[in-house]
């Protein structure tokens, strides 16, 4: 591996809102992440990329502690959020997901109604004083998520029974109605027909002036289309990061180059 293509330059040391030094998972014995290095930049998406199981969901796992949920993972090495240790001991991990949620690949929204879908976050985090300021938040979230013209006359009915992209955005919206810093996406539209596609992906876009976005994908063009910084993983070591334009012209490691122009992956 070139260390000079994958070391974070000083640029993204000084823009960073996630920094991960070192960063290795291992699963049992298996070394499935291997000393990661990267600096996650405020309000830009990074896309993560690379053949299948190389460590992308490993890797976006790390940034909000979901890998404490798996029996045999182990992490080692320094991950923070703007400058606070997210490994840190006493650090309440409930309180650590708010500012670093997460929508995955499935849309899992829970079966309750649309509302009460966006509003579990803000009432468990006691972000309301009121009902006013309940509904204030829920209304804002999904109009952030780009949802609310579609299901304002429908919030009491139940999240299961909107189509797949529907769904998703509001597993968005219930992500952003507890006001994260960061939102990580785990393949949000691998589920998705390629018109919910493109709606999600215009909502990332938008989403990116107030919160900070990493992205796992399985779709270059989707990379090229959303992400404005672009990791290639290969076998769990980060081979190369740098602008999403730079890695699809001008990759720098012959892996990169290799996934890029489709000879391996
Ligand atoms: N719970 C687990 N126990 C053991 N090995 C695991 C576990 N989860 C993942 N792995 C292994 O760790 C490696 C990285 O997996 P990971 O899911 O992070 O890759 P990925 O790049 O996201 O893959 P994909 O693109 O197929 O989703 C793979 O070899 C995978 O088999």
């Amino acid at each position: 591996m070139n260390a000079n293509t994958a070391s974070p330059s000083q640029a993204d040391r000084r823009l960073a809102k996630v920094s991960a030094r070192d960063v290795n998972v291992f699963y049992g014995q298996k070394h499935a992440l291997k000393h990661v290095d990267l600096d996650i930049r405020a309000n830009d998406v990074t896309a993560l990329i690379g053949p299948s199981g190389c460590g992308k969901s490993t890797f976006l796992r790390c940034i909000n502690r979901m890998n404490d949920l798996i029996e045999n993972a182990q992490v080692t090495g320094s991950l923070n959020l703007d400058g606070d240790d997210i490994y840190d001991r006493n650090i309440d991990v409930v309180q650590l997901r708010a500012r670093i949620g997460m929508v995955f690949q499935k849309p899992n929204p829970f079966p309750k109604s649309i509302y009460d879908n966006v509003a579990y976050g803000p009432r468990i985090h006691g972000m309301a004083r009121d009902q006013a300021e309940l509904d204030e938040i829920v209304m804002g979230s999904l109009e952030k998520a780009g949802l609310l013209a579609e299901v304002k006359d429908r919030l009491e009915e139940t999240g299961t029974g909107l189509s797949g992209g529907q769904q998703q955005r509001l597993c968005i919206a219930r992500a952003i109605a507890v006001a994260p810093e960061v939102i990580l996406m785990d393949e949000p539209c691998s589920a998705l027909d390629p018109i919910a596609t493109a709606k999600v992906e215009e909502l990332i876009d938008e989403l990116r002036e107030n919160f900070t976005i990493v992205i796992v994908t399985h779709s270059m063009q989707q990379a090229a289309r959303v992400s404005q910084r672009t990791a290639f993983f290969h076998l769990g070591e980060l081979v190369e990061v740098g602008d999403t334009e730079q890695i699809f012209t001008n990759p720098q490691h012959p892996l990169t180059q290799g996934y890029i122009t489709g000879r391996f992956g």
